[in-house]
C-alpha cells in the first residue's frame, strides 16, 4: 500500500494547514503537508525531506500519531502523521493553493482530505487533554 507521511507543524500556538491545488489529486482538499515514502526511506526521514522540499522549512519531530489506512475510490493509502516543531513561521509556498497558520480550535472548519479526519480528531483530543491538566 502507498505510504504517505504528513506533519502537524507547530509554531507557538498555531499549526500549519495546507490546501491541495486544483491540479493535484484530491483538488482543493485540506491536508497536513507531506508526501510519499520512497523505497528504503524511514518515515521520519521522509517527513523531514518533504517539508524541506515543499515549504523550505526545517522541522524537528516531536511525536508520532496513529496511522490511518484509508480507501479512496481510486487508491488506498496509509497516512502516517507526525507532530513536529519549527522555530520560524516563514515558509515558501511551492505546490499548494493556500498554506495557513491556524489555531487548533479552527481545524474542524476546513474541508479535509478524508484520510486526515481521524488525525485531526486525535490531535484535537491531545491538545484538549493538555489544556485540562
Ligand atoms: N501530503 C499529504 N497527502 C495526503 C494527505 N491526506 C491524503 O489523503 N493524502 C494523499 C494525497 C495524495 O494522493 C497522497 C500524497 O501524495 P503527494 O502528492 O502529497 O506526495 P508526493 O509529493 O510524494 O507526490 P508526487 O507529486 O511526488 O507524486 O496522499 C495529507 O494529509 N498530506
Amino acid at each position: 500500500m502507498l505510504r504517505v507521511t504528513c506533519a502537524i507543524i507547530q509554531y507557538k500556538d498555531k499549526v500549519l494547514v495546507a490546501q491541495r491545488s486544483q491540479n493535484m489529486l484530491l483538488p482543493l482538499k485540506w491536508e497536513f503537508p507531506g508526501g510519499k515514502v520512497e523505497k528504503g526511506e524511514l518515515d521520519e526521514d521522509c517527513i523531514v525531506r518533504e517539508i524541506k522540499e515543499e515549504l523550505d522549512l526545517d522541522i524537528i519531530i516531536k511525536s508520532r500519531l496513529t496511522s490511518v489506512v484509508h480507501h479512496y475510490d481510486s487508491f488506498s493509502l496509509e497516512l502516517i502523521p507526525f507532530i513536529c516543531l519549527t522555530d520560524t513561521p516563514v515558509f515558501q509556498r511551492r505546490e499548494h493553493a493556500q498554506i495557513l497558520w491556524v489555531e487548533p480550535t479552527e481545524l474542524r472548519k476546513y474541508d479535509w482530505a478524508a484520510a486526515d479526519i481521524p488525525i485531526v480528531e486525535e490531535y484535537l483530543k491531545l491538545v484538549n487533554d493538555r489544556i485540562e491538566e
